[in-house]
């Protein structure tokens, strides 16, 4: 690997494109992929009784590289513990960036089919975060016919009932046996999958945030437009820190104006009427700060289709919470909800902002019609999103053939 072409890569996306494609060493190739199929396959658990991220299916796919041979043939085992030496760089440096992704059963024209949602990007995503940590870039189109394999394999644990799924965790772990701090010499990229059951089992839940300027996820120059590991664990005591005040997501804000960024685990959408009178739909732009939310680019997509008929303006730009409390003050505000893999579309109530910089706290509230979770914007973007997952209406955003000799996934 090059390691003075990596840290070019880093710093354009045309360098990372680059890099990508930048060695004679060997890169993830589909075609070499081997299946040992476990001896003990697990008994399936009722559809009610899943829960995110604990069940997991029988196999896993992994793929070595090192920087001397580059990628190895890719490998679907039975799903096992990783065996890793104390020294890893993994367990010391935070080498370590992955993907959260579905898979969904449908019937589509009466034939029962299994599709990936948007893996290309997801794969994308990764390869962005990867090259942002020393950890080597791969083929997309490889990597998604590998994964296309894994979920054929696995189809089984897909309930088919709707609202299920199967959400897969790509992950790229440095694993060179070194204190050094320095690029890794090699790494594992694994997949593991989990079926899982609808985010709101029982409709619509709306959340209420806290917006507290004492806490920063991300920063300019930073790595906040990556799914890092790294990202993750520091934002579990300000998650708690709301969560005793009973709220259920942070509401990241940046710098002393007060720019609203992302909640939680999702990208933020607020849907207001301006003051000069236009309909606005407006999400966070990608400065760096907020993750490029697949689901985000998918609701952009939905609402310039659909909405901008309707006189709604689409836009990604910088807006401030500040502007969200004074268009609730003055009765503009219409709606505002996260977006994200796992809920797709969550509605939010709520939002305690603690005034910013010398200002008193308040309580921001979106307006909800009595007794309703969800708005009407809301409900329809999600609705739209789970026809496209399901297959009801098609569109290229499901995925994909199948590629290995030995795979029965439907088309
Ligand atoms: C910090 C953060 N923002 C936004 C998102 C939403 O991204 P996506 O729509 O790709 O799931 C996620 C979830 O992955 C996230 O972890």
């Amino acid at each position: 690997m090059l390691r003075s072409s990596l840290l070019q890569a880093v710093r354009t996306p045309r360098a990372l494109r680059a890099y990508s494609t930048q060695t004679n060493l060997p890169d993830i190739d589909a075609s070499r992929l081997t299946i040992t199929r476990t001896q003990k396959p697990k008994a399936l658990k009722k559809p009610e009784d899943l829960i995110f991220g604990r069940n997991f299916t029988d196999h896993m796919l992994s793929i070595k590289w090192t920087a001397r041979s580059g990628w190895a043939a890719p490998r679907i085992t039975p799903y096992r513990n990783l065996s890793l030496d104390p020294a890893t760089c993994v367990l010391h440096y935070g080498f370590e960036c992955f993907e959260g992704m579905k898979a969904y059963r449908s019937t589509v024209n009466g034939k029962p089919s299994i599709r990936m949602f948007r893996p290309h990007s997801n794969m994308r995503r990764l390869n962005k975060s990867s090259i942002r940590i020393a950890l080597p870039a791969f083929s997309i189109e490889e990597m998604t016919k590998c994964l296309a394999t894994f979920v054929d394999l696995e189809q089984r644990f897909i309930p088919d009932k709707r609202g299920y799924s199967l959400y897969l965790r790509p992950t790229m772990i440095g694993t060179q046996r070194t204190l050094g701090v320095g690029p890794p010499g090699s790494a594992l990229l694994f997949v593991i999958a989990s079926p899982v059951g609808p985010y709101y089992p029982t409709g619509f839940k709306a959340v209420s945030l806290e917006a507290a300027s004492r806490y920063i996820r991300a920063w300019p120059g930073g790595v906040g437009d990556m799914k890092l590991g790294g990202n993750y664990a520091p934002c579990i005591v300000p998650q708690l820190d709301a969560a005793s005040r009973g709220f259920h997501q942070n509401l990241w804000l940046f710098g002393e104006e007060g720019y609203v960024t992302e909640v939680g685990t999702m990208n933020l959408f607020t849907a207001w009427i301006t003051p000069e009178g236009k309909k606005e739909i407006v999400t966070a732009p990608l400065d760096g700060t907020i993750l490029e939310g697949i689901t985000r680019d998918c609701i952009l997509a939905l609402s310039r289709e659909h909405l901008t008929k309707e006189g709604w303006e689409v836009s990604e730009r910088k807006f401030t919470i500040g502007e969200i409390a004074k268009a609730a003050d003055e009765g503009r505000l219409v709606e505002a909800f996260g977006s994200g893999t796992a809920a797709v579309v969550s509605p939010i109530r709520r939002i305690a902002w603690d005034g910013g910089i010398g200002g008193s706290p308040r309580d921001i509230m979106i307006p909800l019609q009595e007794g309703k979770e969800a708005g009407v914007l809301a409900e329809r973007l999600w609705k739209w999103m789970e026809e496209r997952q399901y297959g009801d209406v098609e569109s290229d955003w499901r995925l994909v053939p199948p590629t290995h000799p030995s795979s029965t996934l439907s088309r």
